[in-house]
């Protein structure tokens, strides 16, 4: 039985995190949360904060608080919030599954450094849906190349904090690499004013912020004559929580390591 806590337990990934858990009763149990001091539910029923029932655990204000009750620590909170709980987990022996989106290239590197002395599973998109998709836009970028216009267009709710949502840097990621181009050379943001005819090498993305959408991608392969779209459309949370949940059951005892979704799923 994997014992989880689940950071940020009051916010709207924690909340269906502590209801995919439940889920999964037999193979792991919540046993801890964490909020914000300041935060109106602080010291609640985690249960009851996240709708599922009493469960009779209190959310803590920080991980000291709970640090006997669980083994792995799922986290979709904020980056400088997870860098923390990083630190903290690498101290305390713990294994981390990592949804936080928005790290800069410098934190991104600090995870993989922590993950040569603790097991995490670190994705920007935990639905598998989004994770096959990816081995699809490898296989048509290499098999398309250079004769296609390639865009990325995402669309998230009106709270969302970051843009581009990291599954879709995540995609252009993967694009530039099968096309042997650096994203950081090619990815252009946004277009506005005189932007003279497109640079054939660039990799466009488009961000659309609105209502209550839980996450829609597409990435355009536009040639001539033809256009190839791949699209996925997630409609529930609860695809990333139990997409999540998973990850922290399969990471269980696993040695120190940055693990992705594929390993979850054994797709490499
Ligand atoms: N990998 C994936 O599959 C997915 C990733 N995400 C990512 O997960 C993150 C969270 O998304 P979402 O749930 O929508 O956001 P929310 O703002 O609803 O939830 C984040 C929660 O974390 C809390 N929090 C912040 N800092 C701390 C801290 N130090 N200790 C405890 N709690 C803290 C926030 O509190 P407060 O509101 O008071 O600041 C809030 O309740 C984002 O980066 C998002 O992009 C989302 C969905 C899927
Ligand atoms: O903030 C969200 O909601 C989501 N964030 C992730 C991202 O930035 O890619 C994943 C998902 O699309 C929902």
């Amino acid at each position: 039985m994997i014992r989880i806590a689940i950071a940020g337990v009051a916010g709207r990934m924690g909340k269906t995190l502590v209801q995919a858990v439940t889920d999964r009763a037999g193979e792991a149990r919540v046993t801890a949360g964490t909020t914000l001091v300041a935060d109106p539910q602080a010291g609640q029923d985690i249960g009851l904060i996240a709708g599922t029932g009493l469960l009779d655990i209190k959310a803590s204000a920080t991980l000291d608080q709970c640090a006997e009750n669980f083994d792995v620590l799922i986290d979709f909170t904020s980056p400088d919030a997870t860098l923390e709980h990083m630190a903290w987990c690498r101290q305390h022996g713990k294994a981390m599954v990592i949804g936080t989106t928005g790290f800069t290239a410098d934190q991104k590197q600090q995870i993989n450094a922590a993950a040569t002395q603790m097991p995490i599973v670190f994705a920007p998109n935990m639905s598998a849906g989004v994770n096959i998709s990816l081995r699809l836009l490898a296989l048509a970028a290499k098999a398309l190349g250079d004769d296609v216009d390639i865009e990325i267009i995402e669309t998230h709710h009106r709270h969302k904090k970051d843009a581009p949502s990291g599954t879709a840097l995540r995609m252009g990621e993967v694009i530039a690499d099968a096309l042997g181009r650096d994203l950081d050379e090619v990815a252009v943001y946004g277009r506005e004013g005189i932007t003279d005819e497109r640079d054939r090498k660039t990799i466009g993305f488009a961000t659309i912020r609105a209502g209550d959408v839980v996450g829609d991608h597409t990435v355009i392969f536009a040639g001539n004559g033809e256009r190839l779209e791949i699209t996925h459309k997630a409609s529930s949370r609860m695809t990333f929580a139990s997409g999540a949940v998973r990850a922290a059951i399969w990471l269980g005892s696993r040695p120190a390591g940055l693990y992705s979704i594929d390993d979850v799923l054994g797709l490499d």
